[in-house]
């Protein structure tokens, strides 16, 4: 697929820029070929000019007159042939060759990729709590572009949504579609053909909502699926405004499914969980880790989080080096894996968009300068070849690329390398210590999945939030388990 990756949509980009080409092209020889046949229609007007009231008057008239005839010898003599060689040249035919040839080299979107997109803007919407009228017109979280949704884009978005059983939000979109087709000059849609998914999405949203009730009394809804009054009682709008009004948020010991959820999307939009007392606990500071290495340049420690403890090293790598890292890992890129349902296996998941790639030691010398500076910052071993740790990892997120709250518990510890500045969202989130770590460039983020006595730490649930705006990179490096005896005892946390 070619959504889940930004390096692929800016490639699908270009292909689109070749076949604008050829289609402008494609207009400008129309319309000089246009051109030239109304200039013949034109220059033949005088002779219709000459009014008579029966034809063998107008004939008399225009025949008898030299300079008629003169222009009409030129016009069927000299002007026919480039009107004829005109004619005979096919555009259309050329175009369509130029066209296949430019769709048989390159990979054009297919039926996924354009659900992939749209299911992502229901995704950021849902995360980032955008307001659908903003969002139509471009405005993502506050930023205003130039990119707009016609009233035709909006009931493709929520049909998409009805029959992904989104119904809350189909109607939401299809209500927008509504407003978009009052107001378009360049009308996409007719308001009343846009009336009818209203209604159908409406009464579909009111007759689920009634038979989940009947059947789980206590059930909780997913906002996108659907409101918790049916609509015909309370419209979609005040019913949206009230559950954005009414969020409440717990982080600590006794947190729920509903919580990871609602927390996970709270700190993705920059929200702050912790309480003041927690927050005056967080604490940066400059380590040279008693490492020689860093002496010169102790390293920029942020700690992001006590329990359990998350950390960010700033300024880890250089923009030399992060594009040597991007470089390497584009042409290795493949739709990322999650661990299959059964536990078995690996499958493509939409908890997890995003492209990966794994880069071998061998590549680049820089890799392995890498390796031993991440040992050196984390103090663990982190040796792939003595399999200590996994290869490094780079991943590129596409729009609204994400990946769902997880655990890495077969991992140790982790360290999460930001290879460029997402413009918008983007960041790694734990609903459960309620904390966010923003991308950074050249930072990595650090912690620890499994608690010294090897026990997983499920207060590392964490995610990645979905991009907004920009793109994402990143670069993990998985730390082992086994490797590690020796050393984490004098390592980050001495309190621990
Ligand atoms: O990209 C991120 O921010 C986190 C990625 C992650 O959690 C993972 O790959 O396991
Ligand atoms: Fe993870």
């Amino acid at each position: 697929d070619m959504f889940s990756a930004s390096a692929d949509l800016a490639n699908t980009f270009r292909l689109e820029q070749q076949v604008v080409n050829v289609l402008g092209e494609l207009v400008a020889q129309t319309e000089a070929k246009l051109g030239i046949i109304r200039q013949y229609l034109k220059d033949y007007e005088s002779v219709v000019e000459e009014k008579a009231a029966s034809e063998e008057e107008f004939m008399e008239r225009v025949a008898g007159n030299p300079i008629h005839a003169y222009r009409l010898m030129k016009r069927l003599y000299f002007d026919w042939q480039t009107v004829e060689k005109e004619i005979k040249t096919d555009n259309w035919r050329n175009a369509l060759r130029r066209l296949e040839q430019v769709r048989m080299g390159a990979k054009f979107p297919k039926e996924e990729d354009f659900f992939g997109a749209a299911q992502a803007l229901v995704r950021l919407q849902d995360t980032y709590e955008l307001n659908m009228t903003q969002l139509a017109r471009g405005n993502l979280w506050g930023r205003q572009t130039r990119a707009e949704l016609t009233a035709q884009d909006c009931l493709f978005m929520g049909k998409h949504a009805f029959n992904a059983g989104a119904y809350a939000r189909a109607v939401e979109w299809f209500e927008e579609s509504y407003i978009l087709a009052g107001q378009e000059n360049n009308r996409t849609l007719r308001q009343d053909q846009v009336m009818e998914f209203i209604q159908h999405a409406i009464n579909m949203h009111d007759d689920t909502l009634q038979q989940t009730k009947k059947r789980h009394p206590m059930a909780v809804l997913s906002h996108t699926n659907s409101f918790r009054l049916p609509l015909k009682e309370k419209p979609a709008g005040v019913q949206r405004s009230e559950i954005i009004r009414s969020r409440k948020y717990n982080v600590g010991k006794h947190i729920t499914d509903q919580d990871d959820a609602t927390n996970f999307n709270a700190l993705c939009r920059g929200e702050t969980l912790l309480n003041d007392k927690l927050l005056a606990q967080l604490k940066c500071w400059y380590d040279s880790r008693r490492q020689p290495y860093f002496l010169l340049m102790p390293i920029k420690i942020e700690q992001n989080s006590m329990e359990p403890a998350i950390y960010t090293f700033h300024d880890v790598l250089s923009d030399d080096e992060i594009e040597t890292i991007k470089e390497l890992a584009k042409p290795l890129l493949a739709r990322s894996m999650v661990q299959g349902k059964t536990g078995v296996g690996h499958e493509v998941s939409n908890v997890r968009t995003s492209k990966t790639a794994w880069l071998p030691e061998g590549l680049h010398p820089l890799l392995n300068r890498l390796t031993r500076r991440i040992s050196l910052i984390t103090g663990l071993k982190t040796n792939p070849i003595r399999d200590e740790a996994e290869l490094l990892q780079v991943a590129n997120y596409g729009i609204g690329g994400h990946y769902a709250p997880h655990h890495d518990y077969l991992m140790k510890g982790k360290a999460d390398f930001e290879l460029n500045d997402v413009e918008r969202g983007g960041s790694t989130a734990f609903p459960r210590a309620g904390v966010a770590v923003k991308p950074v460039r050249g930072g990595a983020a650090f912690w620890f999945n499994l608690k010294r006595s090897g026990k997983p730490d499920p207060f590392t649930l964490h995610g990645a939030c979905p991009v907004l705006l920009g793109h994402k990179w990143v670069s993990n490096k998985w730390i082992r388990e086994t490797a590690q005896t020796f050393n984490r005892r004098c390592t980050l946390d001495a309190n621990e």
